[in-house]
């Protein structure tokens, strides 16, 4: 489902060439839960706004589903963006005006999702997080790990075919940061592909294949 031949990505400052992506293949089916790991700076992130469709500054070849993103129209590559994925960011990238219910809602009013299939979805998901009794709160009035809890249920909502996610658990205690790799263990088994970024071996464990990641390069790839 992503195929990715040969991506290179650089920055050039006045003296040299600095890459931040180098020579990356990297094919990932439809129905994978994977894993990139590596330590800080590597490329992670980078590597999974480019498959996300949020950053087209780069060298190589990105087929979706067979199509090739590189001779998309932007408008194409955003509705795409827009179908096919949910991005759990790591900073939450929450809607400051909308509260917390509203922000859940957001990927459902895209999808066309009626009125009483949002009421019900977004109904489980604040039981599921512990968040009901924080519906009508903004996202300012909620702690880092409160936000980063909406981020993921906003995410999940939508229950979209390819599921990216950075560093997701990074300010979750270990029940909840459990509790969303079971979220995404079931999510997965319902068809959805998962691609996340993290430090955890123990969030790495409830992929399939694991991807490490050095200066930009993929090092080396096992299978879970
Ligand atoms: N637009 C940019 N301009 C300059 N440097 C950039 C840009 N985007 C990313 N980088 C650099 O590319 C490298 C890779 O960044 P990236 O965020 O992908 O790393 P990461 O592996 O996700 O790290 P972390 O685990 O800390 O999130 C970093 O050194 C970063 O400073």
């Amino acid at each position: 489902m992503i195929h990715l031949n040969n991506i290179n990505k650089y920055i050039d400052s006045r003296f040299q060439r600095i890459f931040i992506l180098k020579d990356v293949d990297l094919t990932i089916e439809q129905g994978e839960f994977v894993t990139l790991m590596g330590p800080s700076g590597v490329g992670k992130s980078t590597l999974l706004n480019i498959i996300g469709l949020l950053d087209d500054d780069y060298e190589g070849e990105y087929l979706l589903d067979g199509q090739s993103i590189g001779t998309m129209k932007e408008r194409q590559r955003s509705a795409l963006h827009k179908s096919e994925f949910g991005y759990i960011f790591q900073a939450y990238h929450l809607i400051d005006e909308l509260t917390v219910y509203e922000n859940i809602e957001t990927p459902l009013l895209y999808r066309n999702v009626s009125s009483s299939e949002r009421k019900s979805i977004i109904a489980e998901l604040l039981d599921r997080f512990n968040m009901v009794a924080k519906k009508d709160l903004f996202p300012e009035q909620l702690s880092g790990g409160q936000q980063q809890l909406v981020g993921i249920a906003r995410a999940v909502a939508g229950k979209p075919k390819i599921l990216l996610a950075d560093e997701p658990t990074g300010n979750l205690h270990s029940a909840q940061a459990k509790e969303i790799m079971e979220v995404f263990q079931q999510l997965n088994r319902e068809g959805t592909t998962i691609v996340q970024a993290t430090h955890s071996r123990e969030n790495a464990d409830y992929g399939h294949r694991l991807i490490e990641m050095m200066d930009g390069k993929i090092l080396q790839q096992v299978s879970i």
